[in-house]
């Protein structure tokens, strides 16, 4: 797989705030992903972590603040316009084709991008190739194993090489080896393919193992940031979490 310069620019947000009506699903929140680093974001249930990606894919307009990818303003494009320029998620839920088999759903997305679909194929090869799940590609999506889903919707993601992956929830319902597997690819999205990746999970654990810089939002504000030493020692974190939501520590 082409790996990237890990020195482009960075996806940011800065001030940002999202209102739903009267209330405030984000306030003032500023976060940065750097190409080839993985970046974690955590929270309670609600804290606002779906809505942070939604800003900055473009599935979400901020009510206010500026969301920028290098030195452009790119807060008022549209999702399919921001996946061209490089940043790429994936859902909660798979969102698959169900009927079409794994390589015509990663096809579909590279001819979405406004590539042939001979390119479109070749490249949805190699990307399962590059997974270590060649076997995939004539799979029908429908009642593909869960794990197998997941992967599927992270190697859609990855086609033609985004800048930026933001991963909502890509653990929920694996087991401790099937995390540990992902958080293997995880970290060769960024270490190989020099893709800056924003992580949002609430496996904690799993955060902290693969992550160089970790976000923390409880009921939509940023209440900590640091590595993995300085997330473990907040007491702000711990309030959050044994406070607001024991279970989702
Ligand atoms: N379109 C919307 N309209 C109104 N409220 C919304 C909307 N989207 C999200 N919210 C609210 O904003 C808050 C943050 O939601 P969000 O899904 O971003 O949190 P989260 O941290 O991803 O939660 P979870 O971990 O449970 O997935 C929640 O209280 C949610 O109900």
């Amino acid at each position: 797989m082409r790996a990237r310069v890990h020195n482009g620019p960075s996806l940011s947000a800065t001030g940002v705030t999202v209102a739903f009506g009267g209330f405030k699903a984000l306030t003032d929140v500023s976060l940065t992903i750097t190409p080839g680093a993985v970046h974690g974001l955590i929270g309670p249930n609600g804290a606002g972590k779906t809505t942070m990606v939604n800003v900055l894919t473009g599935f979400q307009a901020p009510t206010t603040g500026t969301v920028k990818l290098g030195e452009r303003n790119i807060g008022n494009l549209a999702a399919h316009a921001l996946r061209r320029e490089g940043v790429a998620r994936t859902f909660q839920a798979g969102r698959l084709f169900t009927g079409l088999d794994v390589l015509d759903n990663l096809a579909v997305t590279g001819v979405g991008l406004g590539h042939s679909r001979h390119a479109s194929e070749v490249e949805a090869l190699r990307i399962l190739d590059w997974m270590e799940v060649p076997h995939l590609a004539e799979k029908p999506a429908a009642g593909l194993p869960y794990t197998d889903e997941r992967r599927v919707g992270i190697a859609r993601a990855l086609m033609f090489a985004p800048a930026f992956l933001l991963l909502d929830e890509p653990a929920a319902g694996m087991s401790e080896t099937e995390a540990a597997d992902l958080a293997g690819l995880i970290r060769r999205v960024a270490e190989e393919l020099g893709t800056g990746v924003l992580l949002i999970e609430h496996n904690v654990e799993l955060v902290l193992s693969v992550t160089s810089h970790v976000y923390v939002l409880d009921a939509g504000q940023l209440i900590e940031e640091g590595n993995r030493a300085a997330i473990t020692a907040s007491q702000r974190v711990r309030d959050a979490y044994f406070g607001a939501d024991q279970e989702a520590a």
